[in-house]
């Protein structure tokens, strides 16, 4: 792991990574393979900051036009900042790309606080619709579940930590640079030859640096940095790239097109139980005595991230709402929503006993910060809504514009309403406007370099992740799916693990 460019012990490599630790990790399990990963951000300490904002041009879809979208500044990028929910989708979603086994630590929670048996015994009353499910990490999520989470001995399990531990640092062809801020690739195509991209241009304290790929340079930048990189390497659309100054190298139009969301929305209840997580927020002495526990033993709620229980509902075939839209679920084992239980709701609107915050439009009521909560988060896991990332300057170091699109459509809308409908009745007045008040991003953002078919005229990556009509360059992070209806960081590794194969069989 390396700090100083000049510290390198070559400029050559076979491949170049742009911020992926689990494709570093796969390439290099070769011992005459030579990988270079490039990560923007320091090894550890990370700091939760907001770096990007979403705006109303490109529309979000939600009611917000401006707030932040947080991001992970570390190595191990958003997996060492998340919320750690680990969720693979359907079957339907990712059949093939099945895994059972692996380097990342997966454990359910292991303090469950009373109230949660509450939810247990209704899958029990309400079996068709809540009914229980071991496993929802076994390509059938349907159904109420213990959560998993990347937790692995009360401790986060980032792709930094697992992905990079020392065992595979210690691999002499394996080198990690870190605060190495990727500006641009450069083609190196003879001229008349189609581009190809195997020099990556990156800066540090000031300097410029150049590095070769012999082989393949790869982006694992993550939906937002991806495009970035594309269209300051000359990919994108021609318009929009000739409207910042920038030249075109191929004219891709699909570039920073298409983004999707899992827009959530929550309601917070005030239960007369001590059995939550409340006293812990407001209260430094329990905050502490908690924390002094997970010093000495990494054990209790510490060590936990309070995602325990949730329920993956699919709505029933016969709805009304599917003979005017398409289902844009991947098949009859997708969920449509997802809801997560809290125990407290601190940061949650309240739905009183008689719903006033919701006929209301849904402004929402702060939690009472004395009483106890329970709470629940309404996710909409299949959108039909898209949105894009836009730039306005050709300023290397200019953030673009994030619009995530997301609530877009009357069927979007429909889902989640029926999401509140789930655990809220009389509600109806004003809940479209408490929906769109209230939604925010779950910074899953995906698809902005979409992987299509080859011969299609739509998309960024052949199913082979290669960039249509460039050479030596692959996309292999979270830009590249359809929106997987799972939280997007399993999917993250499983694309990696799928295309370290790829990349390996295709250089054999
Ligand atoms: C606050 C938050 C909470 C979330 N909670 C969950 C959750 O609980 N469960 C879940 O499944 N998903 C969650 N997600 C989503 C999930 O973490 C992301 O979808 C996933 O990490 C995406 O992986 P990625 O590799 O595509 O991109 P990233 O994780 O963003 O990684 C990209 C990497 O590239 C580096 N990079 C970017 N640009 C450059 C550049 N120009 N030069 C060099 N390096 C660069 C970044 O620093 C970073 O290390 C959350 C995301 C956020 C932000």
């Amino acid at each position: 792991l390396y700090e100083d460019a000049s510290r390198l012990p070559t400029g050559k490599f076979d491949f170049i990574v742009v911020g992926g630790n689990v494709i570093a990790n796969r390439l290099s399990e070769d011992p005459n393979t030579s990988v270079l990963v490039l990560e923007a951000n320091p090894s550890s300490n990370p700091t939760l900051r907001y770096s990007l904002e979403l705006r109303n041009d490109p529309p979000t879809g939600f009611q917000q036009s401006l707030f932040g979208l947080s991001s992970g500044f570390v190595l191990g990028g958003s997996s060492s900042i998340n919320g750690m929910a680990y969720t693979r989708g359907a079957a339907d979603d990712y059949d093939q790309y099945a895994h059972t086994t692996g380097d990342n630590g997966v454990s359910l929670t292991g303090d469950v606080p009373a109230v949660l048996a509450r939810i247990i015994e209704t899958t029990r009353e309400l079996p068709d619709n809540f009914p229980f499910n071991l496993d929802y990490n076994s390509g059938r999520p349907i159904g109420v579940a213990r959560a998993q989470s990347t937790i692995k001995n009360g401790m986060r399990s980032s792709s930094a930590i697992s992905y990079l531990a020392d065992k595979y640092l210690k691999r002499p062809n394996l080198h990690v640079l870190v605060r190495a801020h990727v500006l641009k690739l450069v083609n190196t195509a003879k001229p008349g030859h189609p581009p190809a991209m195997t020099q990556v241009e990156f800066t540090q304290g000031g300097l410029r640096v150049r590095v070769q790929a012999f082989k393949e340079v790869i982006l694992s930048a993550g939906s937002v940095n991806t495009p970035v990189i594309l269209m300051h390497a000359g990919i994108g659309d021609r318009q929009e790239l000739s409207k910042v100054g920038l030249p075109t190298i191929l004219h891709q139009p699909s570039v920073g097109k298409n983004v999707s969301d899992h827009p959530v929305t929550g309601i917070g209840w005030v239960v007369n139980s001590n059995d939550t997580y409340d006293e812990l927020f407001r209260n430094m002495t329990v905050f502490n005595e908690v924390l002094a526990v997970w010093n000495r033993t990494h054990a209790g709620i510490a060590g936990t991230n309070n995602l325990l229980m949730n329920c993956y509902k699919r709505l029933p075939a016969n709805y009304s709402i599917f003979q005017t839209f398409e289902d844009p679920s991947s098949g009859c084992n997708s969920p449509h929503l997802d809801f997560y239980f809290y125990v407290s709701a601190v940061n949650f609107p309240v739905a009183s006993a008689d719903e006033v915050d919701m006929q209301n439009g849904g402004s929402p009521t702060a939690f009472p910060v004395e009483k106890n909560g329970f709470a629940m988060s309404v996710m909409l896991m299949t959108p039909s809504s898209r949105g894009s990332v836009t730039f306005t300057s050709n300023d290397l170091f200019q953030q673009p514009l994030i619009g995530p699109g997301a609530l877009k459509t009357d069927f979007d809308i429909f889902v989640v309403r029926e999401g509140v409908h789930s655990w809220v009745n009389e509600c109806d007045d004003g809940i479209d406007e408490y929906i769109r008040n209230n939604a925010i991003t779950t910074w899953h953002l995906t698809g902005t370099a979409a992987m299509t078919a080859p011969d299609t005229g739509y998309g960024v990556v052949n199913p082979d992740l290669r960039v249509k009509g460039i050479k030596n360059l692959r996309i292999v992070d979270i830009s590249i799916p359809f929106s997987p209806a799972a939280h997007t960081q399993a999917p993250t590794y499983i694309i990696a693990e799928r295309a370290a194969d790829i990349i390996k069989s295709a250089w054999k």
